[in-house]
């Protein structure tokens, strides 16, 4: 079963848990994340409003909030918290960096690294993909700077998208500029978003799209597909 097959707003509150073991290695998400320890200075600022129900997840890890192991780790504990606090409803993911939202993958958590550690890695990012796209949260990507590959997939991955339009931030899955292949979810979620034939242009010239371009292709307008149960 692939990552893409995930299906979202299910009775569980989890992701179908076969797929830690098809995919991810032994299960499962909690055992995981408490594995792992997070930085003693935080790389997101969360807060929680509490008569609204909807909490902010500021990131603040300069240069470029790159999504890094320790970054990941935090996300999804900070994401975990939230899930289990029956008052919080939506969740709105941004920067608190200027011009940047996300850098995406950390670069260095890629390079030179044992196996051990690149699989720790990819673990971690698989899981705040899991993690978000199972949320039963409504999430809300503000998308306040530039935001390429693993940052454009983490703005996928919620349901709605939000962009500051800047001629200077660009939004898209550029691996091919770099060199490298999306992997196959990063693109079956931008399917999901923009469609096969927009998708398939985009990854092939690694396209940053600006954001009244995003908007013409219809980046912007998915729908929440569920409320919290
Ligand atoms: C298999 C899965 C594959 C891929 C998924 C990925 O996500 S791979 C990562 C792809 N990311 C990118 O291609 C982004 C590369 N970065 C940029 O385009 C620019 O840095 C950005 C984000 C537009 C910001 O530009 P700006 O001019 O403001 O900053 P600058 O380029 O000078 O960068 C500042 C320092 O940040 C370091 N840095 C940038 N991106 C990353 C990154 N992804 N991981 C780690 N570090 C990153 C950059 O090297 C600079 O460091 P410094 O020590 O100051 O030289």
């Amino acid at each position: 079963m692939g990552f893409g097959t995930v299906s979202r707003g299910g009775s569980s509150r989890w992701p179908d848990q076969r797929l830690c073991t098809v995919e991810m290695g032994p299960p499962c998400h909690t055992s995981c994340l408490s594995r792992r320890k997070s930085s003693s200075s935080p790389k997101i600022k969360v807060d929680l409003d509490s008569s609204t129900g909807i909490a902010v997840m500021k990131f603040q890890s300069p240069p470029v909030n790159s999504l890094s192991l320790d970054f990941l780790t935090e996300f999804c504990i900070s994401l975990e918290k939230l899930e289990m606090d029956r008052s919080c409803r939506g969740v709105v993911v941004t920067s608190a960096l200027p011009k940047i939202f996300s850098a995406g993958l950390d670069i260095m958590e890629m390079y030179g690294k044992s196996p051990e550690r690149c699989g720790e890695f990819w673990k971690a990012v698989q899981e705040m993909w899991l993690k978000l796209y199972g949320s039963n949260m409504v999430t809300i990507a503000a998308i306040n700077g530039s935001s390429p590959a693993g940052g454009c997939l983490m703005a996928l991955t919620c349901d709605y998208r939000i962009m500051a339009e800047n001629p200077r931030y660009g939004i898209g899955l550029n691996e091919t500029q770099l060199g490298i292949v999306a992997p196959f979810w990063f693109k079956d979620t931008m399917v999901n978003t923009v469609g096969h034939r927009t998708t398939e242009l985009a990854l092939e010239l690694g396209l940053l799209y600006s954001a009244p371009d995003a908007l013409r292709l219809a980046w912007w307008t998915s729908w929440c597909r569920r409320t919290r149960c």
